[in-house]
């Protein structure tokens, strides 16, 4: 399979998609500076009065159930049933999913409302997400990536989404295909807000990408590149959430084909 990175990322920087982020109050104003960096246009909306027309407006729905609660969640349902009536690719980041049962619940009307085109989460949330009876930490993972992949061919079977699963090896399934994105550092762990920018950037990609596999491998790869690409300039955490935004505007088409390692299955 062969994946066009370069043309990808240039499409996206020429296209700059209106990405329409369901999101979470840690994370706002980072993601939408990714965004923003990378070369897309954010709005973050989820009153219920304004969902279904800026979902009209844009080129894909992002939502993130990071602190979630009962009238945002109106909006999320609101928000992809409108995005799906449209045929505009929804992502969605299933943020803490077995932590609790309240997440939990809301993740199971939400899938039943409309299947996500892509759902990115870490491998805690994917297994949760797939009914295993396992306890996320909070927001972080408490398995690895690779300890998921079952439950990421059943969700990806069970819903036709593409399922990106990220950790140390982003692992992103869809039907019987895998790929396995080898890039990444580990301090975009001790940062909040990367595995939430992960979901955005995809949302970026799904809007000028027509297959949703080859647009969630971009964007795990860039995501990967640029998180070794800023390491280089800085190695502590604070230093490092900026380094990664001025990374997300700088790097070329050509930094992802010669540093994403991706291999297929
Ligand atoms: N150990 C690691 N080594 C290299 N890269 C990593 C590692 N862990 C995570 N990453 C990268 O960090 C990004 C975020 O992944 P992570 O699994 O931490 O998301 P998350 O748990 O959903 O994050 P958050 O909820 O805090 O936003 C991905 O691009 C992933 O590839
Ligand atoms: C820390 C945290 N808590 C709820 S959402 C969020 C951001 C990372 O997912
Ligand atoms: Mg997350």
């Amino acid at each position: 399979m062969e994946i066009q990175l370069e043309n990808n990322l240039q499409t996206l920087r020429s296209a700059s998609p209106l990405v329409h982020n369901i999101t979470n109050y840690v994370v706002m104003n980072y993601t939408a500076n990714a965004l923003l960096a990378l070369g897309a246009s954010p709005v973050m909306a989820h009153a219920l009065e304004e969902v279904e027309e800026m979902v009209t407006i844009a080129g894909a729905l992002v939502v993130n159930i990071g602190t979630l609660s009962s009238h945002w969640v109106e909006a999320m349902k609101l928000a992809m049933k409108t995005a799906a009536k449209l045929g505009k690719p929804i992502i969605l980041d299933p943020v803490g999913a077995g932590a609790t049962s309240y997440r939990n619940n809301v993740l199971a009307e939400l899938l039943e409302t409309a299947p996500p085109t892509i759902i990115r989460g870490n491998g805690s949330e994917i297994l949760a997400l797939a009914g295993a009876s396992i306890k996320t930490k909070g927001v972080d993972s408490t398995v690895s990536s690779t300890d998921s992949i079952e439950a990421a061919y059943a969700l990806s079977k069970k819903f036709g989404s593409v399922v990106s699963v990220s950790g140390a090896v982003d692992v992103i399934v869809k039907g019987n295909q895998a790929a396995y994105i080898s890039n990444g550092v580990p301090l975009m762990t001790r940062v909040t807000g990367m595995g939430c920018s992960a979901s955005a950037i995809a949302g970026a990609y799904g809007a000028v990408v027509k297959d949703p596999f080859e647009a969630a491998i971009s964007a795990a790869a860039t995501m990967g590149v640029c998180g070794e690409l800023a390491f280089r300039e800085a190695k502590s955490p604070g230093s490092f959430q900026i380094a990664f935004l001025d990374t997300l505007a700088e790097i070329t088409p050509a930094h992802l084909t010669e540093l994403a390692k991706i291999k297929y299955a």
